[in-house]
């Protein structure tokens, strides 16, 4: 693989780090890294596709560098290389109608979700037989809701009735298109079904609950397959032949969701962010502060491909009221919650996120985690079956010498630095290093943006 070896050599951290108040409010503009779902399909897809692709603004972080290396491991040749604004640029040269290679050992998609999931659903389609594992997070994360629609199209994942990573799984030539009813809103469900089925005979179906993130829909007839979408339903006819195509990738709105909620916290503050992902299956976290009563904005600049494009204007707010996120808005903004908590924490009344069942398997137990931290901060937050509530307080007030735990999972991570970096006094986070997973840079860019 010819992938610059390191990423923009991002700050390293140790078990404890301590985050300190920024030197004054947030302000001008911000940019942020490279949307991360976006990144992990236009490699993916890059890969799969005859001929060689051009990708530019792909996020340089951990999870990306997974996927970048498990298609190198089935035969891809990417060549991206980084560029002084950090992100990844250059091509991949996909193995097109000859499919991947058998790879010489197993492939460690590290502590992404995404690298996994999809990867279940490019191998199906070919006479191969892989092993995908994980670290130890990955390996606790449910893979069932992948391997059962994929074993109904004609895969098979070995040890038979084994419920998470590692797992050998053989691809077969003769995959059968399947009609599928998703019990949960997951994208990367949805993703593995579609991809497996461009290669499939006959047309793959596939109804979700509600409406998760339709990034695959958007890009995979840029690489020449037509994708029929709607609401809550999107299929493939296969077999089809994917071809190269040249994909930018606008910034992350969830990282993005990082710098506007400290702006919204921190008294002073003014920001733009710019360039960001618009799709409205990821914008629910804006559409929330605004129910809220926050002083943001979204505007709408164009497209990148097939991706709506824009920047988002916030400002201090200093009431805030919280409000019901309904079960069917979950998937909109399924990463943002515990950030979103933190806000809700700061806001008059109870926020109620409905049905957060997802959040328990995540890289951690993130409903339990956002509970634990909350209770630090003196703030009440509780589990009502699946609902999450959190009980604000505008006058809460945050005591010297917290030590939050980020559980190694980078959402987390961010999420209580914000308490340090928006308030009066530090904070501890453990584990700080992992937000290398989706935003290497994330200290670094809050600091620059303090003036
Ligand atoms: O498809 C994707 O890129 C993602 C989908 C979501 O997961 P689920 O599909 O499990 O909801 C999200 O939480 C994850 O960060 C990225
Ligand atoms: C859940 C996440 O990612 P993944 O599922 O790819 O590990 C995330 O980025 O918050």
């Amino acid at each position: 693989m010819s992938t610059s070896p390191a990423p923009g050599a991002p700050r390293a951290f140790g078990p404890e780090t301590l985050i300190e108040p920024l030197c004054g409010p947030l302000a001008g503009e911000a940019r942020v890294p490279g949307d991360k779902s976006i990144s992990h399909r236009a490699v993916i897809f890059a890969a799969m596709a005859e001929g060689t692709s051009r990708l530019t603004g792909v996020l340089d972080s951990q999870d990306v560098r997974s996927s970048i290396g498990a298609v190198h491991a089935l035969g891809a040749a990417p060549d991206l290389a980084v560029q002084p604004d950090g992100s990844l640029a250059g091509t991949v040269t996909g193995w097109g109608a000859a499919g991947p290679r058998q790879p010489a050992g197993p492939i460690d998609c590290g502590n992404s979700g995404t690298t996994a999931r999809l990867l279940m659903g490019v191998v199906a389609p070919w006479p191969v037989t892989v092993e995908l594992t994980g670290d130890e997070s990955l390996q606790r994360r449910p893979m069932r809701r992948i391997t059962a629609p994929l074993m109904k199209m004609g895969a098979r994942f070995e040890p038979a009735g084994r419920e998470t990573l590692p797992l050998t799984e053989t691809g077969s030539a003769a995959l059968r298109a399947i009609d599928y009813d998703a019990p949960m809103a997951s994208a990367q469900l949805k993703t593995a079904v579609l991809l497996a089925g461009v290669f499939a005979h006959g047309t793959t179906t596939l109804r979700e609950p509600a409406p998760s993130r339709n990034h695959t829909e958007l890009m995979l007839p840029e690489f020449g397959v037509p994708t029929t979408a709607a609401a809550r339903l999107a299929s493939v006819t296969g077999p089809a032949a994917m071809t190269a195509a040249d994909v930018t990738v606008p910034g992350d709105p969830s990282s993005a969701a990082f710098p506007v909620c400290a702006a919204l916290m921190r008294p002073g503050s003014r920001l733009t962010v710019e360039n960001v992902s618009l799709a409205p299956a990821r914008t629910g976290f804006v559409r929330t502060l605004e129910r809220m009563g926050a002083d943001i904005a979204v505007r709408h600049e164009g497209q990148e491909g097939k991706e709506p494009r824009g920047a988002i204007d916030v400002a201090y707010t200093p009431v805030l009221r919280g409000c019901e996120v309904p079960a069917q808005h979950i998937a909109s903004l399924v990463d943002e919650v515990p950030v979103l908590a933190l806000v809700a924490a700061r806001a008059r009344g109870v926020t109620v996120f409905k049905d957060v069942s997802e959040l328990r398997v995540k890289e951690t137990d993130r409903l339990a985690a956002i509970i634990e931290g909350l209770a630090l901060l003196g703030v009440e937050a509780w589990e009502d079956g699946d609902d999450l509530c959190v009980e604000g307080d505008p006058a809460l007030e945050v005591p010297a010498g917290l030590v939050f735990d980020s559980r190694g999972d980078h959402r987390l991570a961010m999420t209580w630095a914000l308490v340090g970096l928006t308030g009066q006094v530090p904070v501890t986070v453990r584990d700080f290093g992992c937000v290398a997973v989706s935003y290497p840079n994330f200290l670094d860019d809050m600091e620059r943006l303090a003036k």
